[in-house]
């Protein structure tokens, strides 16, 4: 089964594209020239359209086992082909948590099994993502777990993130958090800032993220740990994150496109689309972690893709579940308002959406487009303008409130292994 990609853009650097054809067979690309001759079973002719390394998400959430009324590894994994990525790490929030040998090779099983993609799975730090007490992280990491992480709960004992940090960086895996310090979020729902304030909503104070950032940092420069910040979202955080990196930390940091598109100024009503952890803070992190980003003290956008229900989003922003869904969006969004505006270039955007989490987490999946890559490909159309609507998504999770927002950089097809697994209908 050959199959012929004619008249795709590949990036040279910066925004230089070079168009050619990709010839692909038994799962790699085999032939790369201006013009191929080559017969195929398949010829896809991209029009013009952006061939790219396949994307890699470091944070996902597919809920099985445990959650699948809200998403399966099927449909989850479904709308990263159909959001143009190749490769996710999956987050142990499950039912049961990924915390002993048992139940982690049963999601892994099915991961293999339904996932259209390629999934890695976390291991969790600790058992129910919230005792105190360490998962046996060596049994985790020989099963195949690629990294530890307890997201959803931040870890509350030092103690408990210290042997965790100390374990995984024996095992030379990194361990990720999710920052929250439980004794100062006092069941707020929305930023503590002026927009909670005047629709009289709890808030969540920026401390309950940065303090336990400062903490993890100290544990992490004493322990070697390769240290990875999940949605990083405050301002004090990517300074932080800075000083750490300046001082020889192994530190890395995801932001979620969310947290660098919007901000709570644009909550204007008790509208749970906006309500996900950590929450959408002010204009001034907005604006502190794009900066953080483009200097590098940030290393990668990842989606938090978060799928919920209908009616597990209803009921404002005290009843609303936490989370949002990203990933049939985020390389759409962050093209359109980045690279498209000039705030970076197409070579930056790719390095935040794939090189660097490979290289972070030393996945095994291509960053460049050449002869003898493994095909996991994508193929974006940057000319068409697109309304993004919630009866398009793949994924059972519709609640995004980025649903009407125009975009460019539609997915047109997208290869796992050399296999076709989307192709946008015509
Ligand atoms: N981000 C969220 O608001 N929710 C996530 C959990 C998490 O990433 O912390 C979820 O699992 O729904
Ligand atoms: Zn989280
Ligand atoms: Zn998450």
């Amino acid at each position: 089964m050959a199959v012929l990609i004619k008249n795709a853009r590949i990036l040279i650097r910066d925004n230089q594209t070079q168009l050619v054809d990709v010839l692909i067979e038994g799962g790699r690309v085999v032939a790369l020239a201006e013009t191929l001759q080559e017969t195929a079973d398949t010829v896809i002719n991209a029009d013009g359209a952006l061939l790219t390394p396949g994307l890699v998400d470091v944070h996902v959430h597919f809920r099985e086992p445990g959650f699948a009324y809200k998403e399966t590894i099927l449909t989850g994994s479904q709308a990263a082909a159909r959001g143009g990525f190749t490769t996710v790490l999956a987050m142990p929030n499950l039912n049961p948590v990924p915390a002993t040998v048992e139940a982690f090779k049963f999601v892994q099983a099915k991961n293999l099994e339904d996932g259209q993609v390629h999934i890695e799975q976390y291991g969790a730090i600790s058992a129910e993502l919230t005792s105190v007490e360490v998962s046996d992280l060596t049994a985790l990491a020989e099963a195949g777990a690629i990294a530890f992480s307890n997201d959803g709960k931040g870890v509350q004992k030092a103690s408990t993130m210290l042997l965790a940090m100390q374990t995984a960086a024996k095992l030379g895996k990194p361990l990720v958090a999710h920052l929250e310090d439980e004794s100062l979020v006092k069941g707020g729902v929305m930023n503590a800032g002026t927009q909670a304030q005047k629709l009289g909503l709890p808030g969540i104070e920026p401390l309950a993220e940065s303090a336990q950032l400062a903490r993890d940092l100290m544990l992490a420069y004493a322990t070697g740990v390769h240290y990875h910040v999940a949605h990083l979202s405050t301002k004090e955080s990517v300074a932080l994150v800075r000083l750490a990196k300046a001082q020889g930390v192994n530190v890395t940091a995801e932001v979620s496109p969310h947290h660098l598109l919007l901000d709570e100024s644009m909550i204007t009503a008790d509208n749970a689309l906006f309500k996900m952890n950590p929450p959408l803070r002010t204009a001034t992190d907005r604006a502190a972690v794009l900066a953080g980003l483009l200097d590098g003290t940030i290393d990668m956008i990842a989606t938090d893709h978060a799928p919920h229900s209908e009616s597990e989003k209803q009921g404002g922003f005290v009843g609303a579940a936490f989370g949002i869904t990203g990933i049939e969006t985020s390389f759409q969004l962050m093209y359109t308002k980045f690279v498209k505006t000039g705030i970076a270039t197409l070579e930056q955007l790719l390095n935040w959406m794939n090189r660097n989490a490979i290289d972070s987490f030393n996945l095994n999946a291509p960053s460049q487009i050449m002869v003898g890559m493994i095909a996991d490909l994508a193929l974006f159309d940057l000319e068409h303008a697109h309304e993004i609507k919630a009866d398009e998504f793949l994924s059972k999770g519709k609640n995004t409130p980025f649903i009407g927002s125009e975009v460019y950089g539609m997915t047109k097809a997208t290869f796992v292994n050399g296999q076709l697994v989307y192709q946008a209908k015509k």
